[in-house]
């Protein structure tokens, strides 16, 4: 993109490349799982109580661990259920007599009645453990003493031993570039079902039908493969608007890709009536979109003619995957390279411009030290009454507990394998980090599920948390509330 699209109003430094071409249904623990030794998981979620400890909806994160990788493994990954046993030893055999990682009296919920629509997902609960193979995933399990002391007791052991300072430079400065390698191999080939996405955050398509995930049963939701092309996605009707006749919107979203286009543009800011979507009446931007397995959904399924929907990520990799993807229409959407920790980095829309933010699991990939600082550039370009929804790893995921020595960071934060980095949050951190940044919380919770390998009789147990805060409409004063400084 050229300059020749920005209008320069004040001074601001702008920048980025590549411009271009798993509830809120807030669910009841009906039924608790006492578990086990190990491991437990937990559950889904309904619009959940503001602050609770409530499970949301579906799955999950993007990727379950087969590997030292980014994302927690697809369910398909775990019928490779040798291997996985053999790497990693959080899997458990279950015990139904109670010796094994289930222990302990359950009380199993009938699935959701057919016709309670969200309900359905995420609200499938363990009550008889020898019925835990009976399906792929358990929702609000609790974890008992004994298992939350063995995960506590893995954490400290795995990290006594921190990567040394040489190594954790070069992870903070070529951290994009392991991300570019990670897409580079994997290209968009980790999507995953990501229907539970309008189930815990419905503010990505408001007043839309959930209609087509119906279709679905749910055992299905969460294996289907999430993020189609529009020709062969779920046979969703996607209405398209107009494209802005405005010529940066335009030329904006039509600039080539890559890290050869980037453009820095010091002392810029963007205009408020020039900006790619600005004319768009609802606008979302996903942070560390990633390959589009977050964005291109919302695309398919939210048809409001108004909506505009941002995306952006450090890896120049990802963002031509996403801008090259076939359901990438630049008239809705507007892929940029952009590094949410880089202070000198402006994002190409004004202050208080966004109705929603989203973070999924992002902000765990940011060395802990910049979280604060990127959350506050954010907050200020939300409207007043705009949204932050994330979900990201909790404290004690097994991600978490199946790190090896010498792959510990700082407390809690790791580097994976492939160079790639990851937090695992507790519910009071995440508060922090939002409140700070001027936020008001609408929901922060804690989802504990049990996946299962029902052939291999493995049992996982998956912590994620999943938090919404909202800016303020008005300041205890009667005017706007005040974006935090950086
Ligand atoms: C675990 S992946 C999640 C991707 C996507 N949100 C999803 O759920 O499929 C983390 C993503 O965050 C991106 N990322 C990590 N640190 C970043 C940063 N400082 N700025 C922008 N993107 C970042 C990575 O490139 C990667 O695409």
């Amino acid at each position: 993109m050229s300059p020749t699209f920005l209008r320069v109003c004040k001074t601001a430094r702008a920048s980025w490349q590549g411009m271009g071409s798993r509830k809120p249904t807030p669910r009841r623990n009906s039924a608790r799982v006492r578990p086990a030794p190990f491991p437990n998981p937990i559950p889904n979620s309904g619009p959940a109580p503001v602050g609770g400890a409530r499970a949301p909806t579906s799955t999950g994160d993007c990727r379950a661990p087969p590997c030292p990788g980014p994302f927690p493994p697809r369910l398909r990954d775990f019928r490779k259920g040798a291997w996985l046993r053999r790497k990693f030893s959080l899997y458990g055999k279950v015990s139904i007599s109670g010796s094994g990682v289930m222990a302990g009296p359950y009380t199993e919920c009938a699935p959701a009645a057919v016709g309670q629509k969200r309900q359905q997902f995420g609200s499938r609960f363990l009550s008889d453990p020898a019925r835990v193979f009976h399906h792929n995933a358990w929702d609000n399990v609790e974890w008992s003493e004994e298992q939350a002391a063995a995960a506590e007791r893995k954490v400290r052991e795995n990290s006594t031993q921190r990567v040394c300072q040489e190594k954790q430079v070069d992870y903070e400065i070529n951290a994009h570039k392991y991300w570019n390698d990670f897409y580079k191999i994997h290209e968009n080939g980790f999507f995953k079902d990501r229907h539970w996405l309008f189930t815990e955050f419905p503010e990505l398509a408001p007043g839309q039908s959930q209609d087509h995930l119906e279709d679905l049963p749910s055992d299905k939701r969460s294996e289907a493969p999430e993020c189609r092309t529009s020709e062969d996605g779920p046979g969703l009707k996607i209405e398209q608007h107009k494209c802005s006749s405005n010529s940066l919107e335009r030329e904006a979203q039509t600039a080539p890709v890559g890290e050869n286009v980037t453009q820095k543009f010091s002392h810029l800011e963007i205009c408020a009536d020039e900006f790619p979507g600005s004319s768009a009446t609802y606008r979302i931007l996903e942070v560390g979109c990633g390959v589009g397995n977050t964005v291109f959904p919302i695309l398919q399924t939210n048809n409001d003619p108004g909506l505009f929907v941002y995306c952006c990520d450090f890896s120049s990799t990802a963002i031509e995957l996403v801008q090259t993807n076939s359901a990438y229409d630049p008239c809705r959407c507007f892929a940029f390279v952009h590094d949410l920790c880089d202070e000198d980095q402006s994002y190409p829309v004004p202050t208080s411009s966004l109705d929603i933010i989203i973070l999924i699991f992002v902000l765990s990939a940011v060395v802990p030290d910049k979280m604060q600082k990127a959350i506050n550039r954010l907050s200020r370009l939300l409207k007043p009454g705009g949204m932050m929804l994330l979900r990201d790893y909790g404290r004690h995921d097994m991600a978490q507990l199946r790190f090896k020595k010498g792959q510990c960071l700082s407390e809690n934060f790791y580097v994976r394998g492939d160079g790639t980095r990851v937090y695992f949050f507790t519910q009071d951190e995440l508060d922090t980090l939002f409140t700070t940044a001027g936020l008001e919380k609408v929901q922060n919770l804690v989802d504990r599920r049990l996946q299962v390998n029902r052939g291999k009789q493995l049992t996982m147990y998956r912590v994620w948390i999943q938090c919404k805060y909202r800016k303020p409409l008005l300041s205890s004063a009667g005017s706007v509330a005040p974006a935090p400084d950086a």
